[in-house]
């Protein structure tokens, strides 16, 4: 199994958002088999929310037991709980509320007011994850990380030309200006994403094309973040076809071919 990035592109958001859900429930019924239990880091934006959605739309998410799953989040906006632009906000909305799960099964990360002050709550978030993680550890072994990819090429709260992306020597980091409201974030490092068993990135738009092409040429992580993403075993980003423009055509791996080519398993 080779572990390049691999480019799937989809008509159009639906198709995508449909696809990714398919895939997410049949990856995760066979994590849960082999192992009786698996991490999830969600991502907010777009993309993101369509993709629970359609989770919960789709009759075959019945068929995972959700109670053995725990849910994270690789960034969160700063704002109070229940703000409706918070990404958990989103996420329970989308999915999560429906799900019925126990509450130490969604990961929040903080709001303002629970810990002296940002850089705090992005400690209280390591520590949460450090008490989570296998002996020896600092944080869980993601099965599957969702990323969005905004239009700067940012993924999680790592923007361009910020400090936040090279970060190493932590697990979370707070951005307390970043580019996109609001400004105050909370985020998993890059090595942290990294650790990850499978990376998901899940981008649509003409506005993502620039972002997705420089990433898969290698862009430095300083000018896009997106280049820096490669999970342990896969690293895909599900597109569609407006955000597909700038890809050269030999990093396109078709619908059609990637089903034929590779068991599910490897995704
Ligand atoms: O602000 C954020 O943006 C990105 C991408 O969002 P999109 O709406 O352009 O898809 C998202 O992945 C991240 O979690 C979020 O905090």
């Amino acid at each position: 199994m080779t572990n390049e990035r691999r480019v799937l592109v989809h008509p159009d958001k639906a198709a995508l958002a449909g696809s990714v859900a398919a895939r997410f429930i049949t990856k995760i019924i066979d994590v849960l088999e082999e192992q009786g239990s698996a991490h999830v880091a969600l991502t907010g934006g777009t993309m993101g929310g369509a993709v629970l959605r359609a989770i919960g739309d789709s009759p075959a998410h019945q068929s995972v037991d959700w109670s053995k799953i725990t849910f994270w989040f690789s960034d969160e906006r700063y704002l109070p709980h229940g703000d409706a632009e918070r990404n958990d906000s989103q996420a329970k909305a989308a999915l999560l509320d429906a799900l019925e799960l126990a509450p130490g099964q969604v990961k929040s990360l903080p709001a303002p007011g629970e810990h002296a002050d940002i850089e705090a709550a992005a400690d209280a978030y390591a520590a949460e994850l450090a008490a989570a993680a296998p002996e020896g550890a600092e944080y869980p072994r993601f099965d599957v990380l969702f990323l969005g990819v905004g239009p700067d090429g940012h993924i999680a709260s790592l923007f361009p030309d910020r400090a936040g992306v090279h970060v190493t020597d932590r697990t979370v980091i707070a951005e307390t200006n970043s580019p996109k409201p609001p400004p105050e974030r909370l985020s998993f490092t890059l090595p942290v994403i990294n650790s990850a068993d499978r990376i998901w990135m899940v981008l649509a738009g003409a506005d993502k094309a620039g972002a997705l092409g420089l990433a898969l040429a290698d862009a430095s992580i300083s000018d896009v973040p997106a280049a820096g993403a490669q999970g342990r075993k896969r690293t895909v980003f599900f597109v569609d076809q407006d955000a597909a423009a700038e890809v050269p055509a030999e990093l396109i791996t078709s619908e059609q071919f990637w089903t034929a080519a590779h068991s599910i398993d490897e995704h």
